[in-house]
């Protein structure tokens, strides 16, 4: 026997019982927003302080009560076996339980609708016939425009029934993609929850192709993380970094949605350009060397190279007496502070401190009575800051970058056996720079900067860090995020074949040591929910190329999707074959992604106004009205389009330094569509698409 779907069309309606839940829950939730806006706080609150802050809680539990019609309130019911939590007794009677985004409950204090992320509703996403967890029934639901109007049921006890993919999990993936991105929290996969709910102790590091719910899965495991552990994160803040802000747009909605609205998003270069302006580029062979580790260690030691020995004992003078340090003592507590490898400021810090114990102690043995009032006067005495500065300076992060960039004696003292001559010739600037304001910074040199303000002080860690296109990421980089999560964890999501900067990751293992979090686990997903099974076995024959040894995605689209390579005769009828493509394509449900090489934009862009075409760029959100967007192949990366037009794919791969490179962009751009890609070409295609072998 299959699983039953329900369509709502009979009297005798099933879905009647199940829409009258609906309404009372909707109604439950009306009564919740009324309390909570009902709340009178005159009488509780001892200040105005007070009053603002309860009131600004209060506000956002309206707002987070609010009955967004077209997000429905469940989507999914459990009927237990036996009553939760109690044992499995015979007769013993089993519950019901409405799983939705959030908590709803009636006026007794009863639940109506059950938080996805809460533990009873784990086995809506868990169980299987192979182990039900108490599990009798699990009913999925089916909305149209904000109305119930379907149902779908397993039951999870009966071995004649036999197991199928969900119709209502293949119309959720099949369903157009107009608009940014949208939760997934009705359809979470099994191997998706596994990652979305483990703990938030661990770090947890996703290898998946294109299309496999990378960026779902880690947002969802933010949304999971807030529930479970809301108090210590609200105290430590959650960060998700994305490659760019076009991407950080697209999926800026999906929190929202499920309720969690403080969650920050940033690029990697957001994160370290506060302290300087990044005006300057590098050339990428510059760029490999100022991202790969060992630049930590020539920072670390051209920091520490401030710190000189004493060879002058301090005189301090308080009134009519005099007390001498000798110059091996201060040696010594130098030394200490050196072993104890503490952050170069805080030693900086500690060692007048020390220098006026040494002073006290020596008053104390002359029998005075010095109090700590008397030693912060001592660590302030002119003799001892003098000392300090001749000893352990103050180090000012960016104006040591810029002295290792434009000093070469002091670049290869510090980089000897570290860097070749070649590799410090590579990145030192060629023309004087005067000022750390006038100099033309690039984007590794900021993060350059950043790892040499770690060296001063300790960069502060958030409790969460979600990484996605980690695969992008230097070295460096790594670092840098990995400070800011060193007592927190991290979700760190990526594809290795799809690694597009020349510094790109070759391993997960050492992208997470260079993290600081090599005891995360490494899971792999490989269904593909986006791409149609003829356009991923199209785009995987680069995978051997681009990274060999990495398994093609299985996609779970039924829809066989479709996939049109057209080759043009003469290279000047090019850009009306692209846009011909597009009009084509536009014919359909959905947004169309026109992808192009970067150097080929002006002239489709020009194209296609031509042809009376209006285009958004990537980030603008798509509307029923406007659903054709102009994509750079360099800014394709994370999003996708229910129609794909791909434009000269060899254009693609020149416009990047290598070969590989090129057929990396080339494998991203080739996964972004959804329902079909057409791919036109008037030059050749790179051979490794041509070929089946
Ligand atoms: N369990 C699911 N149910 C329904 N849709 C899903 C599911 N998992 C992923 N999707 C959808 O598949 C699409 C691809 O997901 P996502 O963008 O998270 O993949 P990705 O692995 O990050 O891809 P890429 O490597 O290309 O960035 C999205 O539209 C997402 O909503």
């Amino acid at each position: 026997m299959p699983a039953h779907v329900h369509e709502s069309d009979t009297t005798t309606d099933p879905l009647a019982h199940e829409r009258a839940h609906l309404a009372a829950s909707r109604a439950a939730l009306r009564a919740m927003r009324e309390d909570a806006q009902a709340l009178d706080i005159r009488d509780v609150t001892a200040n105005w302080v007070n009053a603002a802050v309860l009131q600004a809680q209060i506000t956002d539990r309206v707002k987070s009560l609010a009955d967004l019609t077209h997000t429905p309130l469940f989507f999914g019911r459990l009927d237990y076996l036996h009553v939760v939590g109690a044992e499995k007794a015979e007769g013993a009677e089993g519950e019901q339980f409405y799983i939705g985004r959030r908590h709803v409950h009636d006026a007794g204090g009863d639940p109506m609708v059950i938080d996805w992320r809460a533990p009873v509703s784990q086995p809506f996403y868990r169980a299987s016939r192979n182990d039900p967890l108490d599990v009798g029934q699990r009913r999925r639901f089916g909305y149209t425009g904000g109305e119930l109007t379907a149902y779908e049921d397993e039951h999870l006890t009966d071995q004649t029934e036999t197991a199928q993919t969900s119709k209502l999990l293949q119309a959720e993936i099949e369903r157009p993609r107009v608009g940014p991105m949208r939760d997934i929290v009705a359809t979470i996969q099994p191997e998706q929850d596994e990652i979305v709910r483990s703990e938030l102790g661990g770090s947890v590091c996703v290898q998946g192709g294109p299309g496999t719910g990378k960026t779902a899965v880690g947002l969802h495991r933010v949304a999971y993380l807030l529930y479970a552990h809301r108090e210590r994160l609200a105290r430590t803040g959650t960060l998700v970094i994305g490659p760019n802000r076009s991407f950080l747009h697209y999926i800026e909605q999906v929190l929202p949605a499920l309720g969690e609205l403080e969650v920050k998003q940033a690029t990697v270069d957001d994160l370290v350009t506060s302290h300087v302006e990044v005006r300057g580029t590098d050339e990428a062979r510059a760029a490999v060397v100022k991202g790969d580790a060992r630049m930590a260690e020539v920072l670390r030691r051209a920091i520490r190279s401030h710190v000189t020995p004493p060879t002058e004992p301090v005189m301090v003078v308080r009134g009519s007496r005099r007390w001498r340090v000798p110059a091996y003592e201060i040696e010594e507590m130098v030394n200490e502070l050196l072993a104890r490898d503490m952050r170069y400021g805080a030693a900086h810090e500690a060692l007048p401190q020390r220098i006026a114990h040494a002073v006290l102690v020596r008053m104390e043995e002359a029998g005075e009575a010095p109090d700590d009032r008397v030693q912060n006067a001592v660590a302030r005495n002119p003799a001892v800051k003098a000392a300090v500065k001749a000893v352990w300076p103050a180090v000012e992060p960016s104006k040591l970058v810029l002295r290792l960039l434009s000093d070469p004696e002091f670049l290869a003292a510090q980089a000897d056996g570290l860097l070749t001559e070649d590799e410090q010739k590579l990145i030192l600037w060629t023309k004087p720079v005067r000022s750390v304001k006038s100099a033309r910074w690039s984007a590794a040199d900021a993060v350059l900067i950043d790892e040499a303000m770690d060296l001063v002080a300790r960069t502060h860690s958030l409790g969460h860090v979600v990484i996605d296109e980690a695969q992008d990421l230097s070295p460096m980089q790594y670092r840098a995020v990995g400070r800011r999560c060193s007592t927190g964890s991290a979700t760190v999501l990526g594809d290795l074949a799809q690694g597009t900067t020349p510094w790109s990751t070759q391993s997960w293992a050492q992208a997470l040591h260079h993290l600081g979090k090599s005891d995360a686990v490494v899971e792999e997903l490989t269904a593909g929910f986006r791409v149609p099974r003829e356009v991923i076995a199209y785009a995987s024959r680069l995978l051997p190329v681009i990274s060999p040894g990495l398994a093609a995605v299985e996609s779970v689209r039924e829809s066989p999707g479709s996939l049109s390579v057209r080759g043009v005769e003469a290279a000047d009828a090019l850009d009306a074959a692209v846009v011909a493509a597009c009009e084509e394509s536009l014919e359909q449900q959905g947004s169309t992604g026109l992808i192009a090489a970067d150097a080929r934009i002006p002239a489709l862009a020009a194209a296609l106004t031509a042809a009376g075409h209006s285009y958004l760029s990537p980030g603008q959100e798509t509307t029923a009205e406007s659903r054709l967007t102009l994509v750079p192949a360099s800014l394709a990366k994370g999003l996708e389009y229910d129609y794909v037009v791909l434009d000269e794919p060899a254009a693609v791969v020149d416009g990047e330094p290598d070969e590989r490179t090129g057929l990396r962009r080339l494998y991203v751009a080739l996964t972004r569509a959804v329902s079909g890609l057409i791919v036109v070409h008037a030059t050749p295609l790179p051979h490794q698409l041509r070929s089946t072998e």
